[in-house]
């Protein structure tokens, strides 16, 4: 089962990983006049009615699958206002093949005929709201007729997530819908196909620049799109204000950093963006704990819980009783991660181990996470939290789902780039569901360090401090699909 919004993304990938939307288009349309096959013989009349959207284009790549039929394409509008290059494409190559193919220029002189078969790739996944003329005669004129209606992804009017039929929507006896079911297809009285149209496995299993599409800027207030609050530092400084700069690159409104009086004129010094917000002594102890959590909870803050805390007892008794306390969203990486497995939170958790570090959570030690991706899936389960397991190739699993990602340079295996990267989960956390987060993350994290790499040389000499500024590039650059 996969939603309209998830479709949106694999297809983006699927491009990402060499198979574009014209090709996946082709296969549809071949799907769509297989099920014609199925439904009458040749010579039978279809007439194929296309919207101006891919769902359309479907339906034009359809027509010319079906040459032993008598088919005639209705196209809703004007040629020139076709909404993609995809389907104008196939809709001039109807034309240069000489196919019956009509431009409704108004839809009250639409007259379909009395077809056997009708192909309703009037709309499809991507609408907004009830259907706007000329669609919406058209779909009264569809109902109207004696005929076999086949609908492309989904019958027109009917929203393909929630099921919700529109006033009119299509009624129709066959869906032929791709790559997996839809939810909004469970409840129809008709017979739903599922088609295979050749989108990798792959599309699902790597993170691409289709996820990118998952990533939307929020309210207009202040806070709207996230207030991170790194609780880091002591015996190093660097690590703390790194994660709440990556934080504020990768698009939260406030980055808060809680560190040791003894440190906070070096870390303020790092970059005035910083809000930094001193406690009492060198490093992090119990008795700081309370007012964390407290503000923490009073802003709905999500936590960055480790970086360069060291590993003293007494800190680490302070983040056992952190995580004890703490009911929010946080993410723990570098020494604080040692004590997760001895507690029973109630916070939701991301967590960033390298493979050192897996192994301390109680993760088997693996060579490399992708091709062990179960190892990593059985942690997060046993956890009950998301892992992000950070190697060359990082895998992230929330026990369920198991997502692997490719981005980044050889170059970034520099100190440093676990900070960053923790703070743009912090920020993708404060938007996005915790394990959609922990997937994007890295990926934003490595296309920042693959930007570096093609301005300067690629291999050595990266700085993690250098990704910070082509963050917001690697999330809203020129790679970002439109969506
Ligand atoms: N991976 C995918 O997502 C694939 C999608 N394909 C097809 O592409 C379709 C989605 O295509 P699009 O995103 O172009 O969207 P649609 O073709 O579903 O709808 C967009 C078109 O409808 C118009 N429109 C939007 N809301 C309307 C309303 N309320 N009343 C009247 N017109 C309205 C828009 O102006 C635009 O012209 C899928 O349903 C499927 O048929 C396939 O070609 C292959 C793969
Ligand atoms: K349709």
């Amino acid at each position: 089962m996969i939603s309209a919004d998830e479709m949106a993304v694999v297809d983006e990938n699927a491009a990402a990983l060499g198979v574009p939307r014209k090709q996946l288009m082709e296969s549809s349309g071949n799907a769509v006049a297989r099920v014609v096959r199925e439904v009458a013989d040749p010579g039978a009349r279809v007439a194929i009615v296309a919207g101006r959207g891919n769902n359309g284009g479907d339906g034009l790549v359809a027509a010319r699958f079906l040459s032993e039929y008598d088919v005639t394409v209705h196209l809703l509008g004007r040629a020139e206002t076709i909404s993609t290059d995809i389907a104008r494409e196939n809709w001039a190559a109807l034309q240069r093949a000489d196919l019956d193919a009509r431009e409704v220029r108004d839809s009250t002189t639409l007259d379909l005929g009395a077809p056997d078969v009708v192909v309703d790739a009037m709309l499809g996944t991507g609408v907004t709201g009830d259907p706007r003329e000329p669609e919406r005669s058209a779909i009264e004129a569809v109902d109207a007729l004696d005929a076999t209606v086949v609908a492309v992804d989904v019958p027109s009017g009917v929203d393909a997530d929630t099921g919700d039929r529109a006033t009119p929507a299509v009624d129709a006896d066959h869906v032929v819908t791709f790559h997996d079911a839809k939810p909004g297809l469970d409840a129809l009285d008709c017979v739903v196909t599922v088609a295979d149209i050749g989108i990798p496995a792959a599309a699902e299993r790597f993170v691409e620049r289709g996820d990118l599409q998952r990533v939307r800027r929020g309210g207009e207030t202040k806070g709207d799109n996230g207030r991170v609050f790194v609780i880091g530092g002591g015996p190093y400084t660097g690590a703390p204000a790194m994660a709440a700069q990556g934080a504020l690159r990768a698009g939260a409104d406030l980055s808060f950093v809680a560190v040791p009086e003894s440190v906070k004129t070096p870390i303020a010094s790092y970059a005035e963006d910083l809000i930094v917000q001193p406690y009492d002594g060198e490093r992090l102890t119990p008795e700081h704990v309370p007012d964390l959590v407290e503000t923490a909870h009073d802003h709905d803050d999500v936590v960055v819980l480790g970086p360069g805390l060291g590993s003293a007892d007494d800190t680490l008794d302070a983040v056992r009783e952190f995580l004890d306390s703490f009911e929010g969203r946080a993410v723990v990486d570098a020494d604080a991660l040692s004590v997760v497995p001895e507690v029973d939170t109630d916070a939701d958790l991301v967590l960033t181990p390298n493979s050192h570090e897996f192994v301390e959570l109680g993760g088997e030690a693996v060579e490399d996470f992708r091709g062990d991706e179960d190892a990593v899936e059985s942690l997060a389960a046993e956890l009950g939290h998301v892992v992000l397991a950070k190697a060359k190739t990082d895998v992230v699993s929330d026990g369920e789902r198991t997502r692997v990602c490719r981005a980044g340079t050889p170059g970034m295996t520099v100190g440093g780039t676990g900070d960053t990267l923790a703070g743009i989960t912090a920020a993708m956390v404060a938007t996005l569901d915790p394990f959609e987060a922990a997937c994007v993350a890295p990926y934003v994290n490595g296309r920042a360090g693959e930007l570096v790499a093609e301005e300067h040389a690629p291999g050595g000499g990266l700085l993690a401090s250098d990704l910070l500024d082509r963050i917001p590039r690697a999330i809203w650059g020129e790679d970002r699909p439109e969506s």
